[in-house]
């Protein structure tokens, strides 16, 4: 047992991290006196289970929230309501909700962050040595000499020649400055890994080659991944499930052939008839319903179903009433008052 007391949490024996009815509001203030006049609300009830080895894919418009659960999976944030629970390497579950700093520091040996922006996420003063190193020194993980074996065994890991060791971010192109951050964030062996728009800021050859590293060292080192993400197309490549995020909630979750081969939810629907899809198989009759609008302010959502302003298939009912986030056939959960009479018609999809 880890010093982490375990509570009495439980999981189910194939979930890694299960997110509860999370909630998480930024203030907004106002005048002089910066005083609070409302809340965004930035995630409201989210709740998702990832599983050991999977993974997780999470998509949505800009401002829909994908950073936020991520953020606060790894308690980046503090939470505003709900509950995440973390099953530790030991097999013992914690509520991260609950800890301090002190005992979350020790947690983040397992769950770590790679970040959006490979330019500006490394310090560019400090060498591949201590940029790699630093989570081992902050932990207190192995002398000088072991440090630096540990970080040369992780830049091949990743693809990079250990004699890179003194050299600057800046003497590195923007897919192998990623492959540092990746690098950084294995030093502590974790389980877990958020990744943030990863690969966005890169060429396509080079997102996909880090791409594939990352798919490479999920099975050499068994790793569950959340994968924030704007581009389908990727999270189609890489992602087990999927998660679609709008203003601040899950509209659906499904495992990702069956979301792309059949959306449930009309803003899933939307959102992968904006992106041109070949498909040389022919199999695929999506058809193209253009989001129109724009996603609302986070501080002030459309009552009901946050999406009926822009959803084309809208009836009364959606202004007036939130629907709940339901499990409907084949695993998959959405959140649409009209999800099966839609499907049955045939509108979408
Ligand atoms: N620190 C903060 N203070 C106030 N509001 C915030 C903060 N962080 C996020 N928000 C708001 O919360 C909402 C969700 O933001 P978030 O960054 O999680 O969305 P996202 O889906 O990750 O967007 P993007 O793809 O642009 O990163 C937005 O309305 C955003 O403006």
């Amino acid at each position: 047992m880890s010093d982490l007391s375990a509570g009495a949490a439980t999981l189910p024996d194939d979930v890694l991290i299960s997110v509860r009815n999370l909630k998480k509001y930024f203030p907004i203030q106002a005048g002089w006196l910066r005083r609070k006049v409302g809340d965004v609300k930035a995630i409201d009830d989210v709740s998702l289970d990832i599983r050991k080895g999977e993974t997780m894919g999470l998509v949505g418009e800009s401002g829909s929230g994908k950073s936020t659960v991520a953020r606060l999976m790894l308690r980046a944030y503090s939470l505003t309501g709900g509950s995440i629970l973390f099953r530790q390497s030991d097999g013992s579950v914690i509520d991260v909700s609950n800890l301090t700093d002190r005992q979350m520091r020790s947690l983040r040996r397992e769950m770590q962050m790679i970040f959006q922006d490979p330019y500006s996420s490394l310090n560019p003063r400090m060498n591949l040595l201590e940029l790699v190193g630093e989570p081992l020194v902050i932990h207190g993980v192995g002398t000088q000499a072991e440090i630096r074996d540990r970080v040369a065994e992780l830049l091949e890991v990743v693809g990079l020649r250990p004699e890179f060791l003194n050299r600057y971010p800046h003497a590195f192109s923007g897919g192998q400055r990623q492959r540092i951050g990746i690098a950084r964030a294995l030093a502590l062996n974790p389980s877990f890994i958020a990744a943030d728009e990863a690969v966005s800021a890169l060429d396509v050859s080079v997102a996909a080659q880090n791409i594939n590293l990352l798919q490479d060292l999920q099975e050499k080192f068994g790793l569950t991944y959340l994968f924030i993400t704007h581009d389908l197309g990727m999270v189609e490549h890489i992602a087990d499930r999927v998660g679609v995020m709008y203003l601040g909630r899950l509209l659906e979750v499904a495992p990702t052939e069956q979301l792309f081969s059949k959306p449930l939810h009309p803003y899933t629907e939307a959102l992968m008839a904006a992106v041109p899809q070949p498909d040389p198989r022919g199999n695929r009759t999506r058809k193209r319903v253009p989001l129109k609008g724009e996603i609302a302010n986070a501080a002030n959502p459309p009552a009901g179903c946050a999406f009926h302003p822009r959803c084309p298939y809208a009836q009364p009912r959606c202004s007036a009433e939130v629907p709940a986030l339901r499990a409907v056939e084949g695993g998959r959960q959405v959140r649409c008052h009209f999800a099966e009479e839609l499907s049955l018609a045939g509108a979408v999809a």
